[in-house]
């Protein structure tokens, strides 16, 4: 006590702490000043020798990064660096895929860390509770969320009803409709009655907090990004930005907490239980893996989570599918054809029912191959120098991601530029394809859901909801653009790809043509 009494007057305290203090930032201003320099042996891309700082070339990223990719590789390289974001990316040829898809040493949490800041922006691994875990995620979603049970039962169908019906026109007149804004909350419905069941799915406080987390955390991660790493621990907190994420949460945590006590009371026979009994959910299963790992989890942030990886991604893939079935029609009328015929001979959706509409499969990997959701996967952060096979070498601590331009590679996809909804539905033709082409397949060819060790362990899901939705869509509907010709492009931001949320379309109910009894109205 003398001692500390003691230090605590001594004027070299004051002096020792502010010393401290300075270094402390000067060390964490060089970190991220070390962030952005770009490796010394790999050739960059976008950037002037005279640029002295790196705004022109993010900014160079954020409008062009597909022009700068195909400068990069018109370089005769395989490998180069863009300045990206928020750092260097390493652009890697697709060539590598099958080297790097599941080396220990590149790490995908890492990576989404080092590009999204996601100390205060919560990531999916650390939503999940499966940080480090992955090949325990990877069980979860493949053993639980493979994609169709909890879709199934009357209850299932009749949220899926509601929803496309409240959520699309009933009018046998075109009616003007802008579905790339209305699909988030139609798929963030359908996904929470997987994830949390039917109570909270059709709760409007937690489908605002589904699709507008992910927007409003990439806002925010942006708004962050204009300040030093030093002092985002502390400004955040005042940060509009980040204080809309934080009522997000509380707004998540109040509706994930009263779902946990309900089950608990219905459990204990003190709240009268539905009429049917409940299907187990990912909370559910969520519980099991913890109780089975022995680790402590955070329900609603792995709900957050859950939103955050499924909801935009799956609609945006579904945007994309409508958008191509309206430029090239002459796919709708096969389609209703497929579908009518499995429901003949199935009599009602199955789960095996989804496997067998096969031009679907085909039309949805097609619309993928075009607009994949971005235009590289597999971004990764490497632990250690990683050395490829032709000498290069990736340096520790460096981002990389693997270009998807082998999607407009003739010589895999003949006719690449050109869409065809039957591509894939005649590779799984041939003898010994009939797995490798589908939607959920990944391969050093089609990594649009990624490819290995950390390919999207949610692709099933997603796969079964486009199609369920797709069935809805093709049987209840007629849509085409209001005023656009042709296919409208996507709108790039950086290596992102979004259907362009302006388009406005025009949907009319139509006769289905087939009993809607098998769909289970
Ligand atoms: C069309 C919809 C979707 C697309 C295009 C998509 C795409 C992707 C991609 C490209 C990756 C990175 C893979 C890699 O780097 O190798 C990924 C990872 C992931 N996705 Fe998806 N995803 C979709 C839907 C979903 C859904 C519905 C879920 C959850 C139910 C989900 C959960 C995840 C998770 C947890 C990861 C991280 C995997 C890991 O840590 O190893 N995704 N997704």
């Amino acid at each position: 006590m003398a001692l500390l009494a003691e230090l605590l007057t001594t004027p070299y305290l004051i002096q020792a702490l502010c010393v401290a203090v300075f270094v402390f930032f000067i060390s964490s201003f060089w970190q991220d000043l070390a962030d952005e320099i770009p490796y010394g042996r790999v050739p960059l891309v976008g950037k002037k020798w005279w640029d002295l700082s790196n705004k022109k070339a993010k900014a160079r990223f954020a409008e062009a990064a597909r022009a700068l990719i195909a400068e990069g590789f018109a370089k005769g390289v395989s490998v180069f660096q863009v300045m990206a974001t928020t750092r260097p990316l390493i652009v890697l040829h697709p060539k590598y895929v099958d080297e790097i898809k599941s080396h220990p040493h590149l790490d995908f949490e890492l990576a989404t860390k080092k590009v999204g800041y996601t100390i205060f922006i919560t990531s999916i691994a650390q939503n999940m509770g499966t940080e480090h875990q992955t090949d325990h995620s990877q069980n979860f979603f493949e053993d639980r969320i493979a994609g169709f049970e909890a879709f199934h039962p009357a209850g299932a169908s009749r949220v899926i009803l509601d929803t496309v019906r409240i959520k699309l026109t009933q009018a046998l007149e075109w009616t003007s409709y802008n579905f790339s804004h209305k699909v988030p909350h139609i798929i963030a419905r359908l996904s929470t009655l997987v994830f949390m069941g039917e109570t909270v799915c059709r709760d409007p406080a937690w489908l605002d907090v589904s699709v507008n987390y992910t927007i409003d955390a990439f806002l925010a991660a942006r708004a962050l990004r204009m300040w030093p790493s030093v002092l985002r621990p502390l400004v955040h907190w005042f940060m509009p930005s980040c204080q809309k994420l934080r009522q997000h949460f509380a707004v998540a945590r109040a509706i994930v907490a009263q779902e946990i006590e309900n089950r608990t009371l219905a459990k204990e026979g003190q709240l009268a239980s539905e009429s049917a009994p409940r299907r187990a959910d990912a909370l559910d299963w969520l519980d099991e893996l913890s109780t089975a790992y022995g680790s402590v989890s955070d329900r609603p942030r792995e709900q957050v989570g859950l939103a955050l990886a499924a909801i935009h991604t799956t609609s945006n893939l579904l945007t994309n599918v409508v958008y191509d079935l309206a430029a090239y029609p002459e796919y709708i009328e096969p389609l209703r054809e497929e579908i009518k015929a499995v429901l003949a001979e199935d009599e009602s959706l199955k789960k095996t029912s989804l496997l067998k509409l096969k031009l679907m499969d085909s039309v949805i990997k097609e619309s993928q191959r075009i607009n994949p959701v971005s235009i590289v996967s597999m971004n990764r952060a490497a632990l250690a120098p990683i050395p490829l096979s032709d000498g290069t070498i990736i340096p520790r601590g460096a981002t990389i991601a693997v270009s998807a331009h082998i999607n407009e590679d003739d010589s895999v996809y003949p006719n690449a530029s050109v869409y065809d909804g039957f591509r894939f539905y005649k590779k799984r033709q041939e003898p010994g394809h009939e797995h490798r082409h589908q939607l959920v397949t990944t391969t050093s060819e089609n990594f649009g859901f990624g490819h290995g060790r950390h390919a999207c362990p949610g692709r099933f899901f997603a796969a079964n909801e486009t199609k369920i939705l797709l069935v809805h869509l093709l049987l209840k509907y007629d849509w085409k653009f209001k005023s656009v010709v042709g296919r409208p492009r996507n709108f790039e931001v950086g290596t992102e790809s979004i259907a362009d949320p302006s388009v406005e379309l025009l949907f009319r109910g139509r006769v289905p043509g087939v009993d809607l009894r098998a769909l289970g109205e």
